[in-house]
C-alpha cells in the first residue's frame, strides 16, 4: 500500500474518531445506503478500510465530505486534504474515478459489437467476412440434456439427435437462455450449454453478445465477459487477479480501468447477495468450450477459502471459484461444452442445462436460403440435400451445412449440370478439391501438394491418439514448418485453424485444430488411402508391434488389407471414434473419388477385386451380429463402397418366407399377430403382406423396420395400409421405415401411430414428391405442439396429398393449432378431415380451424374437437385446476396443474417409485421419490380443497403401474 494511501486512512480515522457514537451510526447508515457495504458490526477503523477498499482513498475521502456535511459536522469537513486543490486536477496515486455501470457497459457493448458485427468463414480474406446476422440461422435448443458422459462418436450423436423428438424437450430462444424453461420465476446463476462439435455453440454465444451489445436483448445484464477455455489454457498455473485476467482475455475491456472492475467486484462481493436479479452490477460472464479446457479444476477439494477478487490468485482457483459461486454469487455463468466434457462440473453448481441441437429441417433450407442470393441454386441445393438420407441428416449440423455449401456452390457455378456428391466421401472429397484449387492459385501445385499432406499425416496420428487440438510440437511432429503454420491457417481456415490470441503472447505455445472432427478424420483416411497408393505404405500396421518375417516385409500391402485392418480397429472401439473415418476410408478407395484428387494420389488402375474383398469381409462382420451401431456404420461403409448387393440379398432372404404368397389374397388384411407372436415370425412373413399389416404390441428392432423398409420399397409392393399402433419403435427404426416411406415405389395410403417420435421424419415423408400417403393417424401419442409444429413443415408442402388426419388425445393446445391452421392456409387443397379430440386446442385453436371450414378455399369439411360429448374440456390429469398431477418420466419429474409444468429439478433414479400423501383437511398434496426405503421430497401443492380427492394414474405407452403397500419410510438425510 503506498506511503499516501496509509496516511489518509488515518486521516479519515482520526477524523471518524472525532464522531460520537450516534453521529457514527448516522455516518454507517448514510454509507450504506450509497453503497451496499456491510458495516453494521464495524467499528471507525473497520469502516474506512471498507471505504478505501471499496472507493480508492481519494473517492472515499470525497465520500467521508458529502457525509459529514449530510449529518451537520461541515467543523470536521474544514480538517480533510484537498486533493483537487493540490493536484491541480491530476490524478493521485491509487486515486480511481468510477463512473456510472452504465458507462462501462456502453464502452464495453461498442467494443463488444466490433468484434462480433462480422464472422469470418471460408477464406480468410477480409473481405470474405460477412455480418453475423447475415448468416446466423436460429438453431434449435432445447431446455434440458443429460449431464452424464457421452462418449458416443460426435457425429453419430448428431444422427441420433436428429431423429430425437423435438417435442420431448421445449425450445428455448437464445435470448432467453437464463429463464426458467417453466416460464415462471426462478433465480438462475449458472446455465450449461452442451451441443457436438460443430453444431453452432459459438455461434450461439456470439450471436447472444452482439444482440446485446447492439441493445437487441437482455437489457438488463452490465457488463458480459466472454471467455474462451482456449485462451485460458494459455494462462495455466498463472497468478493474476480476475479484473487482470478479464484485461488479458477481452481486449473489448480495456475502457474499463482495473481499479473500476475491483470496486465493481468488491461491492458486488462484499454485499453477501447471491441473487443476480438482485445484485446492483449485472454480471455474465461466458465459458465458451469447456472441452478444450486443459488446466486443472478440481471441484472435488472439499475445503472454502474464500479469495480476495482484487489480489493476484491461480488461474486456476479464480475460475473454480466463480463456478462454485464462492466468487461473485451474484454473477451469472454461462459455461458451454460438447457433451463428453459436461461431466467436468458437478450438477450442484449448474442451475439449468440447454442442448443445441443445431438445424431442424426448415432452419436448414433457411440456412441455405440465406447463403444463396442466387435463389434458384439454393432451390437445387436444398432439393439435392433432400434427396440424400445421409446428407440430410449430416446438414443437422451448422458445420456440415457450411461445407456443403462451399462444395455445392463451387460445382453448380462451374456447371449447372454437373452431377452433385450424394454421399459424405463424395462431399468432402469435393471440399477438399476446392480448397486446392484455390490454394494453388496462390501457392502453386507442388506447395499445396505437400501442405494437404502434411496436414494429412498430423490429422492421421493425432487421431489415432484421439487428440483433436494441437500444439506446435506436434506440428512439428508432422513436418509442418511453425512459420508457415499462419500461412495453413489462412489458406486452410476452413480445415485448420490458429486460435485467435493476442499478439504480444506470440511467443507462447500456440493450439491448432481442424474446423471440425469430421474434416480431420477425413484428412487421416485421406493419409491412409494415400500412403498406400503413394509409398505402399500400410500406415495403420505401423502401429501394431509385432515382428515380421524378411517375406511380410517385402510383401506389397493390399487395399483390402489395410480396409481388413480398419474394419476391425473400427469393431474394437465400442465408443465408435473410428466409424466415420473408416466410412472415408473406403469411400476413397473408390475410383471416382480418386480421380477427384488426382493430384493428390498417384493413378492407378481401379481393382474392383480389391473391393470386392472389403465388400465380402464387411459383410461377414455384418453376419457376426456386433451392435447395431456397428452394424449400421458398416452398411454406410457398403453404401461407401456403391455396393447395394447386401440389400439385395435381404430381399431375396425376404423373399423365400415361410408362406407361400400364392396363398394370401392380394386384397387380404393381415393381422400379424394371429400368424406370428415373434419378431423373427414378422420377419419372415414380411414378404407376403400384399395389402395391409397390423402389428400390435411388440417392440419392432431397427432390423425389422428395415425389412419393412424394404418391402414398402420394392417394386412389387402393393402394401396400401400399415398400422404400427402400440408398437414400439426407436427412432434408428423410424428414420429406417420413413427412408421406405419416402421411397418412389412405396404405395402406402395410410398410416396408423407411428410413434411420436417420428414427427420430423413423417413431415419429410408428407413433403416428399413419391408420397401417396392420404390417411395418417398419431392418435394418442404424446405429440405435444412441437411434434405438430413439425409435422405441419409436412402439410403446408405443395406435394402433400394427405386427406385426413387424425391427432386426438396428443396433447395439443392454442400453439399446435395455429401451427396446423397456418400450415393448411398455406395449402389448404388437400386435407379433408381433421380429428383433434381429446386435446386442449383452447377457443381460439378451435376458432382458427373452424374458420377453415367456412373458408371456400380449404378442402377441409369434418374438425372433430373436444371430448366425446362433444364439449371442450381439459379433462387430462393436469390440465385443470381440479387435478394436481406429478409426472414421472425417463428425464425428471414434473409437477402440472391447472396446466403449468414446474420441473422438480430432481434426477430421476432406476427406481419410478414415487410416495403420495394427502392432509385434506389441511390443503396440502405432497409428492416423494422413494428409494431404499427413503423418501425424498418432490412437490407440495397447497389448496383448499372442496370436494372429496381421487387417485387417478396416466399410463403411457408401453408403461404399467403398481400400487405398492404402505411401508414406513424415512425421510433422506437432505
Ligand atoms: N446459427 C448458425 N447459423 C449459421 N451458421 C452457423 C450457425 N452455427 C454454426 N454455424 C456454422 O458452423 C460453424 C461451426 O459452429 P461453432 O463454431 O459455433 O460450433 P461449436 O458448437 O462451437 O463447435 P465446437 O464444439 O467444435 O467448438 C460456424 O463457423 C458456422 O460456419
Amino acid at each position: 500500500m503506498s506511503a499516501m494511501t496509509t496516511s489518509l486512512k488515518e486521516t479519515l480515522w482520526v477524523t471518524l474518531e472525532d464522531l460520537r457514537e450516534e453521529e457514527f451510526k448516522q455516518l454507517k447508515w448514510l454509507l450504506q445506503q450509497m453503497d451496499i457495504i456491510k458495516l453494521e458490526k464495524a467499528d471507525r477503523q473497520d469502516t474506512v478500510a471498507q471505504m478505501v477498499q471499496i472507493y480508492g482513498p481519494h473517492r472515499a475521502l470525497e465520500v467521508t465530505r458529502k457525509v459529514l456535511v449530510k449529518i451537520n459536522r461541515n467543523d470536521l469537513v474544514q480538517r480533510l486534504p484537498n486533493f483537487s486543490s493540490t493536484s491541480k486536477g491530476t490524478l493521485q496515486e491509487g486515486e480511481i474515478i468510477i463512473c456510472p455501470i452504465t458507462s462501462y457497459q456502453q464502452a464495453l457493448q461498442s467494443n463488444l459489437q466490433n468484434r462480433f458485427l462480422c464472422v469470418q468463414e471460408g477464406l480468410a480474406d477480409m473481405e470474405e467476412k460477412k455480418l453475423l446476422d447475415d448468416i446466423y440461422t436460429e438453431l434449435h435448443i432445447t431446455d434440458g440434456g443429460n449431464m452424464q458422459i457421452n462418449r458416443q462418436h460426435e457425429v453419430r450423436q448428431i444422427e441420433t439427435a436428429s431423429r430425437r423428438p423435438a417435442g420431448a424437450k421445449i425450445s428455448v430462444k437464445p435470448s432467453d437462455i437464463f429463464k426458467h424453461p417453466s416460464g415462471k420465476y426462478r433465480p438462475v446463476r449458472t446455465v450449461l450449454t452442451n451441443g457436438i462439435a460443430g453444431i453452432g455453440k459459438t455461434f450461439l454465444v456470439h450471436k447472444f453478445i452482439l444482440d446485446w451489445a447492439e441493445g437487441r436483448t437482455n437489457h438488463d445484464v452490465h457488463l458480459i465477459f466472454p471467455f474462451s477455455f482456449r485462451q485460458l489454457n494459455l494462462l495455466k498455473g498463472k497468478r493474476v487477479c480476475l479484473a487482470k485476467l478479464i484485461h488479458k482475455c477481452i481486449r473489448e475491456t480495456k475502457d474499463i480501468k482495473e481499479e473500476a472492475l475491483n470496486y465493481i467486484f468488491t461491492v458486488l462481493q462484499m454485499s453477501g447477495n447471491t441473487n443476480y436479479d438482485k445484485s446492483k452490477f449485472k454480471l455474465l460472464f461466458v465459458l465458451d468450450g469447456l472441452d478444450e479446457n486443459r488446466l486443472q479444476l478440481d471441484f472435488t477439494a472439499k475445503e472454502e477459502k474464500t479469495i480476495d477478487v482484487t489480489k493476484s490468485t491461480k488461474v486456476e482457483e479464480l475460475l473454480m471459484n466463480l463456478i462454485m459461486g464462492t466468487l461473485l454469487p451474484s454473477s451469472r455463468l454461462w459455461i458451454t461444452t460438447r457433451p463428453a466434457a459436461a461431466n467436468q462440473i458437478s450438477p450442484e453448481f449448474v442451475d439449468m442445462v440447454s442442448e443445441v441441437r443445431g438445424f431442424t429441417d426448415p432452419q436448414k433450407e433457411e440456412y441455405f436460403s440465406k447463403r444463396f442470393s442466387h435463389n434458384e441454386h439454393a432451390s437445387n441445393i436444398i432439393s439435392h440435400i433432400r434427396a440424400s438420407r445421409s446428407l440430410h441428416i449430416m446438414c443437422y449440423i451448422p458445420v456440415f451445412c457450411w461445407i456443403t455449401a462451399t462444395v455445392l456452390e463451387d460445382m453448380l457455378r462451374a456447371n449447372e449440370r454437373v452431377e452433385l456428391p450424394k454421399t459424405l466421401t463424395e462431399m468432402y472429397t469435393e471440399f477438399l478439391a476446392f480448397q486446392m484449387r484455390q490454394t494453388k492459385e496462390k501457392y502453386g501445385t507442388k506447395k499445396t501438394i505437400w501442405y494437404i499432406q502434411s496436414l494429412a499425416k498430423l490429422a492421421f496420428y493425432q487421431l489415432e491418439k484421439g487428440n483433436i487440438i494441437f500444439y506446435e510440437e506436434d506440428l512439428k511432429d508432422s513436418g509442418i514448418d511453425l512459420n508457415e503454420a499462419s500461412v495453413y491457417s489462412g489458406v486452410f481456415t476452413q480445415i485448420f485453424k490458429k486460435e485467435r490470441w493476442r499478439k504480444k503472447d506470440k511467443d507462447k505455445g500456440r493450439m491448432f485444430s481442424f474446423v471440425h472432427l469430421s474434416i480431420q478424420e477425413f484428412l487421416a483416411a485421406f493419409y491412409v488411402e494415400a500412403s498406400l497408393i503413394n509409398s505402399s505404405k500400410n500406415v495403420l500396421d505401423e502401429s501394431q508391434p509385432h515382428s515380421k518375417s524378411l517375406g511380410m516385409l517385402f510383401r506389397k500391402t493390399s487395399a483390402a488389407e489395410v480396409h481388413r485392418i480398419a474394419i476391425d480397429k473400427a469393431l474394437e472401439s465400442p465408443e465408435g471414434h473410428l466409424d466415420l473415418f473408416l466410412r472415408f476410408l473406403l469411400g476413397l478407395s473408390l475410383q471416382t473419388n480418386k480421380d477427384c484428387l488426382a493430384d493428390l494420389l498417384k493413378q492407378k488402375r481401379a481393382s474392383s477385386h480389391s473391393n470386392q474383398e472389403t465388400i465380402q469381409y464387411i459383410k461377414k462382420k455384418i453376419k457376426e451380429s456386433p451392435s447395431p451401431e456397428r452394424s449400421i456404420n458398416l452398411f454406410h461403409c457398403l453404401n461407401e463402397l456403391n455396393d447395394h448387393s447386401l440389400e439385395e440379398e435381404i430381399q431375396e432372404y425376404l423373399n423365400s418366407g415361410s408362406i407361400p404368397r400364392k396363398y394370401l389374397s392380394p386384397h387380404e388384411v393381415f393381422d400379424l399377430k394371429k400368424y406370428c407372436s415373434s419378431e423373427n415370425g414378422f420377419l419372415r412373413l414380411l414378404p407376403v403382406f400384399q395389402a395391409s399389416i397390423t402389428y400390435l404390441g411388440c417392440a419392432l428392432s431397427e432390423t425389422s423396420c428395415r425389412a419393412l423398409a424394404s418391402v414398402l420399397t420394392s417394386e412389387q409392393s402393393n402394401l396400401k395400409e400399415l398400422d404400427l399402433s402400440s408398437n414400439e419403435i426407436d427412432d434408428l427404426g423410424v428414420t429406417v421405415l420413413s427412408f421406405g416411406l419416402e421411397h418412389p415405389h412405396c404405395r402406402l395410403e395410410s398410416v396408423r401411430s407411428l410413434s411420436w417420435m417420428s414427427c420430423e421424419a413423417l413431415a419429410s415423408v408428407l413433403s416428399s414428391q413419391s408420397s401417396c400417403l392420404k390417411q395418417l393417424d398419431l392418435s394418442n401419442n404424446d405429440l405435444q405442439d412441437s411434434g405438430v409444429k413439425l409435422l405441419s413443415v409436412g402439410l403446408e408442402s405443395p406435394q402433400c396429398g394427405l386427406e385426413t388426419l387424425s391427432l386426438s388425445g396428443c396433447l395439443v393446445t392454442e400453439e399446435g393449432c395455429a401451427s396446423l391452421a397456418s400450415a393448411l392456409s398455406s395449402n389448404p387443397s388437400h386435407l379433408r378431415e381433421l380429428d383433434l379430440s381429446y386435446n386442449h386446442p383452447g377457443h381460439s385453436g378451435v376458432r382458427l380451424l373452424s374458420a377453415g371450414l367456412q373458408d371456400p378455399q380449404w378442402r377441409l369439411d369434418t374438425f372433430r374437437y373436444g371430448n366425446r360429448s362433444g364439449e371442450d374440456v381439459d379433462c387430462c390429469l393436469g390440465w385443470n385446476d381440479k387435478s394436481w398431477c406429478l409426472e414421472v418420466t425417463d428425464d425428471g419429474y414434473y409437477i402440472r396443474h391447472n396446466k403449468a409444468l414446474t420441473d422438480v429439478m430432481l434426477h430421476p433414479l432406476d427406481t419410478t417409485r414415487v410416495a403420495v400423501y394427502l392432509d385434506w383437511s389441511a390443503g396440502t398434496l405432497s409428492f416423494y421419490r422413494v428409494s431404499d426405503d427413503t423418501l425424498a421430497h418432490l412437490h407440495t401443492f397447497y389448496s383448499t380443497f372442496s370436494e372429496p380427492l381421487y387417485p387417478g394414474f396416466w399410463i403411457g405407452l408401453n408403461c404399467s403401474v403398481t400400487l405398492c403397500q404402505v411401508e414406513e419410510l424415512s425421510p433422506a438425510a437432505d
